[in-house]
C-alpha cells in the first residue's frame, strides 16, 4: 500500500517577519525563510517525519520548483512531479505581530501537462490512498478534483481531500476517508454562522452522513472533533508557545492518516494527529518526529 499526495499548487513559502509593519514606507526583515510549501507538500514532509513513506505528485516548475524539488530529495521524499513551463508561484506570509497570508492563484498548467499528471496516477493500486490537498490553478478549471478522484475510485484506492468550497461539496458524495475542515471552513461550507461546539458537531455529522468516512474539524489552540459514527470525540490541544500556524492542518492530515495506516486503529490517529498538528504550531518550519513523540502523551482524549 502506497500513500500519495496530490499538490496542484505547490508554492515556495516565503516567510518574512518584521518587527512592526509600516504600511507605504520601507520596511525592514527582522528574519526570513524560504520553505517548501503547498498543502499536500506539507502532508508529505510530515508523513516523513513519521517514518511513512509516501510519494508525493503534482504540478512543479521554474525556478521555485527546482527548489521544492532539491528540498524534498534531500528530505528523502519521493517526488514524482510533472514539470511545467510556468513558475511554480511564491506565497507570503508576514509576520509582524499577526500571521497575514498572500497565496498567488497559481501558474498555468497546459492540456499536456495536465494529461502527464493523469497519467501518473494509472500506477494506483487497490488499497492506495490518495491525499488531494489545497487550491487548484485556474487554469486547470474548478472541477478538475473530480477527474482526479474518478480515476483514484476507478483504480480501487481510497482517497482523502482538503479544500474548499464546491470542490469539497462535489468529493464527499465519491466518499473520501478523511475530511479535515477547521471550524471555519465547517460553517462556510454549510453557509452558516456556528458558536457553539453542538453546532461543530451537528454539521460535522452531516459530513459524514453526506458521504466522509471520518469527519475531523479542527479547531487551533481549542484542539479537535473527531466525528465517527454516533460517536463524538474531543482531543485538547496541548499548550506551548505558538510559532506558526502555517501547514497545522496538514500536519494533523499526516499524523491521523500515516498513523491509521500503521495500527489501523483510529483514536491512535487521532492523537497523533493532533500531536502532529500542535508539534508543527510550536516550530517554525513544520513538526519534526521528536517534537510530535513529545506532544503525543499529553493529547487528552474524552468521548462526549
Ligand atoms: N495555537 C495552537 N496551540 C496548540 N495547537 C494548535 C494551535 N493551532 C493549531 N494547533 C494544532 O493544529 C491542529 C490544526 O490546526 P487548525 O485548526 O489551525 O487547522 P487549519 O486551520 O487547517 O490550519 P492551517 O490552515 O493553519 O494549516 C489543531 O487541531 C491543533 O492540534
Ligand atoms: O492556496 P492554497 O493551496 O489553499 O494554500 C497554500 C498554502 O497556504 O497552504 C499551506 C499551509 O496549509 C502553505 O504551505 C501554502 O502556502
Amino acid at each position: 500500500m502506497m500513500i500519495y499526495t496530490v499538490t496542484l499548487n505547490p508554492s515556495v513559502d516565503y516567510i518574512v517577519e518584521v518587527e512592526e509593519l509600516t504600511l507605504g514606507g520601507l520596511n525592514r526583515m527582522k528574519r526570513d525563510m524560504k520553505l517548501p510549501g503547498g498543502k499536500g507538500i506539507n502532508v508529505s514532509r510530515v508523513l516523513k517525519q513519521l517514518g511513512v513513506e509516501n510519494t508525493a505528485t503534482g504540478f512543479l516548475g521554474g525556478f521555485t520548483g527546482g527548489y521544492i524539488d532539491t528540498w524534498l530529495g534531500q528530505e528523502g521524499i519521493a517526488g514524482e512531479f510533472v514539470t511545467i513551463a510556468d513558475d511554480t508561484r511564491i506565497n507570503i506570509k508576514l509576520k509582524a505581530g499577526q500571521e497575514t497570508e498572500i497565496n498567488g492563484a497559481g501558474p498555468v498548467i497546459t492540456e499536456t501537462e495536465t494529461a502527464s499528471l493523469l497519467h501518473k496516477l494509472e500506477a494506483l493500486k487497490p488499497g492506495d490512498i490518495v491525499i488531494l490537498s489545497g487550491s487548484t490553478p485556474p487554469s486547470l478549471g474548478g472541477d478538475f478534483y473530480s477527474k482526479l478522484i474518478a480515476v483514484i475510485k476507478q483504480k480501487g484506492a481510497e482517497f482523502v481531500i482538503d479544500t474548499t468550497g464546491q470542490a469539497l461539496q462535489d468529493a464527499l458524495s465519491q466518499g473520501p476517508l478523511l475530511v479535515k475542515p477547521n471550524h471555519h471552513e465547517l460553517a462556510e461550507l454549510f453557509g452558516v454562522q456556528i458558536s457553539t461546539r453542538e453546532e461543530i458537531i451537528t454539521y460535522g455529522r452531516k459530513l459524514l452522513t453526506g458521504g466522509a468516512k471520518h469527519v475531523l474539524v479542527s479547531m487551533a489552540g481549542e484542539g479537535a472533533l473527531f466525528i465517527t459514527g454516533q460517536e463524538v470525540y474531543h482531543a485538547s490541544a496541548p499548550k506551548g508557545q505558538v510559532r506558526n500556524s502555517v501547514g497545522a492542518g496538514d500536519s494533523m492530515i499526516a499524523g491521523f492518516v500515516g498513523t491509521l495506516s500503521l495500527t489501523g486503529n483510529v483514536l491512535e490517529a487521532f492523537r497523533a494527529g493532533v500531536a502532529s498538528g500542535s508539534a508543527t504550531a510550536f516550530s517554525d518550519d513544520l513538526a519534526d518526529r521528536v517534537l510530535i513523540e513529545e506532544l503525543r502523551p499529553l493529547i487528552a482524549i474524552s468521548q462526549l
